[in-house]
């Protein structure tokens, strides 16, 4: 309980924030914030100036603040006069000044929607340099009070106690200079370069300075000394250039070295580092805005809550005389065939009991496994089933019904620790195994599922288990249904939650699909989509849909590429022999291909069938469903169709029934959903806020997909000129983008997208990416649009 309580707090928790974050992130808001903090900023700097000057005065008024007659000289009155003593002279001294300046460069920063990064840092180093000047100008508070505040002279004083005051200087100078090298990347050679440079261009001005003195004459001629001179070895006999006397000449020399020396001086231009971020633009992302959240759409949906299923009477009664009774007759049958037993253990579960027996030593197991109708004969109850061995122990198993079998409610595995705590990305919790322990299995690693059972043994309520499961596990955002039922009547409750996690054909009415070719368009639809889900997984470059949608919520996978948040989709077909009967290879190749590929990329299937028989559940969809669950079935041939093995034909049925994953079977009573409860399930769901429609699958419409281009100018779309104004703004060709800004269905984006093609407006379908926009710019495309209409 307490557990449960602390998951619904985190997930309100969880809802809270996001509420908290939307409504910062919403550019009202900011806009409004912003202008809050540059003009509280400018408000607060006016103050604390003002304060400088009238807080003598003031300070002795402020204890009455809301007596009328007592006035302040504050310019901010003794709102600001308040603020100001609280800050500067409480505070930290002048330099509380800092304050107003982070508010302000915080609120432009929210205001132009720049990043707040830099902010934060500015924040950081502004904070600590506040604290680091109040406390250095603590020194000098006797001269004035203002200098360092309360908060700097009582720091001052504290930190003095421990370090003394010499102490206390050489940490703040410590902390100077630390603050110096990290903000400003300074080092003792910068500062020496620094200083040799600022020396040499005194010592040149002053030596300029002499030379004007000195040669304030015969600098003339300097001045005007041609510039090949400068080329001239200074080591060799200059070559006179101009017929001059000697002495003129050397004099030059001295002088056109002087030149060059001073005037050729080398320009280094400033290191400049090249602008670098600090994380990634995911992480940045992810900072500013948070991971993706696909549930956000319907940030308000509430999980069904467990009330809505219904409480069966169901604790199991041992009953020790059955118990007894039984453990006699299986010791007496074994000991007919002369079979000594060493130990008989007993474990009840809800419906049959499970006698674990230690044969004596040098008994053949095989033997006891010819005993077994023999021994069900004698303890005349149908449904024994004989495990020998009992895998992973030497034991052998006999498992009796019981007499008054305990019904295992859907309430009880779904309200069960193991289902509420499971991580699995799809658990079903299917019922309880022979030791009366919660099972729950993930259909993502199965992947997919094959059931079968005869009629009226409860296959219909294990497929209702299975989806009420992943109702109560999955928000709508994460997983959809794909139902197919031709009895029509199995499913139809679901259609109350169409719009929540229902996937449908585009142009299709009813949700919940009937007829034998609406399936056969729906598999190659869930095709086309294991396609375009296979490229997107490529072009991310991971190997499977969670590792996809994990990359995608981290925000490193970018929108405008056509990635988007992938749900699983389950696919329900109820009946499957009716489909095979009546399609037969249409529906087996689709199936057998989805089976083969979609378990990587989110497509699961659940296929259940009453007629068990090679020809319905033939060798290539038998080979891909690995995981079976069989209910009863009337013969060993049946049971080996769907088990491999024979023991389906044992079970007592009412949700009796076999799992096998593999290797094992496992015997489970399955867990009982009744109509009224998923009846309140869909209700409690379908009265909740939905999304505009139930989710599209890509169209298919037979063979010739894609090649109809809607040529007629006069059978475009109404919306034919704001689609193709969208896309050549955005140069960028995709549906989804004009679902997005048109508001669109995804069919009559598609539609639009076709025609903008034969326009020449967008390039052809280039798979996942985005078609290539053929035209330029607004005024391209009017040209274009009228020669058309010319
Ligand atoms: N897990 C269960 N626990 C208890 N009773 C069950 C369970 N499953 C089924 N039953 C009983 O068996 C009846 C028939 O079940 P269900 O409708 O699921 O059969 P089915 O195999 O789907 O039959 P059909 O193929 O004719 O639709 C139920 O009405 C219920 O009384």
């Amino acid at each position: 309980m307490a557990k449960k309580a602390k998951t619904t707090n985190k997930t309100t928790d969880k809802q809270r924030f996001q509420k908290i974050k939307s409504f910062f992130g919403n550019r009202q808001t900011q806009t409004i914030l912003g202008a809050f903090l540059v003009l509280f900023s400018i408000f607060l700097l006016s103050s604390f100036i003002s304060y400088l000057f009238n807080w003598q005065q003031d300070q002795s008024q402020l204890d009455s603040f809301t007596d009328k007659k007592v006035t302040v000289n504050n310019l901010l009155g003794k709102i600001g006069a308040s603020l100001s003593h609280l800050s500067i002279y409480k505070g930290f001294g002048i330099a509380a000044m800092y304050i107003p300046i982070l508010l302000f460069f915080t609120g432009i920063s929210i205001f132009l929607k720049g990043t707040l990064i830099k902010v934060r840092k500015f924040w950081g180093w502004g904070l600590l340099g506040m604290v680091w000047i109040s406390i250095s100008l603590a020194f000098f508070a006797n001269k004035n009070a203002l200098l360092a505040g309360v908060v700097g002279f009582e720091l001052n004083s504290y930190l003095q106690q421990f370090l003394g005051k010499t102490g206390l200087i050489l940490s703040l100078l410590f902390l100077l200079i630390t603050y110096l090298v990290i903000r400003f990347k300074l080092t003792p050679e910068m500062v020496h370069s620094a200083v040799k440079s600022n020396k040499t261009a005194l010592e040149d001005n002053e030596i300029n300075n002499d030379k004007k003195e000195e040669h304030s004459e015969e600098i003339i001629p300097v001045i005007s000394v041609p510039q090949p001179t400068v080329d001239i070895p200074l080591t060799k006999k200059p070559t006179p250039i101009f017929e001059k006397p000697d002495n003129e000449l050397d004099f030059k020399i001295i002088n056109s070295e002087e030149p060059k020396e001073e005037n050729i001086t080398i320009d280094v231009d400033n290191i400049v580092e090249e602008n670098q971020v600090d994380e990634n633009l995911s992480d940045q992302l992810v900072k500013d805005f948070g991971e993706f959240d696909p549930t956000l759409e319907l940030g308000n949906y509430k999980f069904p809550t467990l009330n809505l299923l219904r409480d069966y009477n169901e604790s199991i009664s041992v009953d020790q005389e059955e118990l007894e009774a039984n453990k006699n007759r299986i010791v007496e049958t074994l000991n007919n065939y002369n079979i000594g037993i060493d130990r008989i253990k007993a474990t009840v579960g809800p419906t049959v009991t499970l006698y674990e027996i230690v044969p004596e030593a040098g008994v053949r197991i095989s033997k006891i496994k010819n005993l077994e109708d023999d021994i069900a004969l004698s303890l005349s109850a149908m449904g024994i089933r004989i495990i020998a061995p009992i895998p992973g122990k030497g034991t052998i198993g006999i498992e009796v019904p019981n007499k008054k079998p305990t019904m295992v409610s859907m309430k009880s595995v779904i309200s069960s620790i193991k289902f509420q705590n499971s991580e699995m990305e799809l658990p079903i919790a299917l019922g309880k195994t022979i030791s009366n322990e919660t099972f729950v299995v993930d259909l993502a690693k199965m992947p997919h599922l094959l059931m079968a059972g005869a009629t009226g043994q409860g296959k219909s309520v294990g497929l209702n288990a299975v989806l009420t499961s992943l109702l109560y596990k999955k928000h709508p955002a994460e997983v959809k249904f794909v139902l197919v039922d031709p009895k029509k009547v199995e499913l139809t409750l679901f259609n109350k939650i169409e719009r929540h996690y229902l996937a449908k054909l585009p142009d299709t009415d009813e949700a919940i699909i009937t007829d034998t070719t609406k399936v056969i368009n729906t598999l190659n639809s869930l095709c086309i989509e294991m396609d375009a889900r296979y490229d997107l997984l490529k072009s991310a470059m991971v190997r499977n849909i969670k590792e996809y949608n994990v990359k995608f919520k981290a925000r490193k996978l970018n929108p405008e590429n056509g990635h988007k948040f992938l749900p699983y989709i389950v696919l329900v077909i109820d009946e499957f022999a009716d489909l095979i009967m009546t399609a037969g290879k249409e529906v087996e190749t689709p199936i057998a291909r989805l089976a083969q590929l979609a378990r990587a990329i989110g497509i699961h299937l659940i296929v259940a069938t009453q007629r068990p028989s090679v020809n319905v559940i033939t060798g290539i969809i038998k080979a891909n469903f690995p995981a079976r669950a069989a209910f009863r079935v009337t013969s060993k041939i049946d049971s080996r169709t769907i088990l491999d093995t024979s023991g389906a034909d044992q079970l007592i049925g009412k949700g009796d029934m076999l799992f096998s994953a593999g290797n094992d079977l496992i015997r489970l009573q399955c867990a009982f959903v009744d109509t009224p409860e998923v009846e309140k399930i869909t209700d409690f769901i379908g009265s909740q806020r939905a999304y505009p429609d139930a989710h599209m699958l890509p169209e298919y419409s037979g063979e010739e997909i894609g090649t109809s281009l809607d040529i007629d100018i006069s059978e475009r779309d109404a919306l034919f000129r704001d689609a193709a104004l969208v896309i050549v703004h955005a140069q960028q060709g995709s549906a989804s983008l004009l679902q997005r800004k048109l508001k669109l269905g995804y069919n009559r984006a598609g539609r639009l997208i076709d025609q903008l093609e034969a326009a020449g407006i967008v390039g052809p379908f280039e798979g996942s990416k985005a078609r290539q926009v053929l035209v330029a710019d607004e005024a391209a495309l009017n040209f274009l649009l009228n020669n058309e209409e010319n």
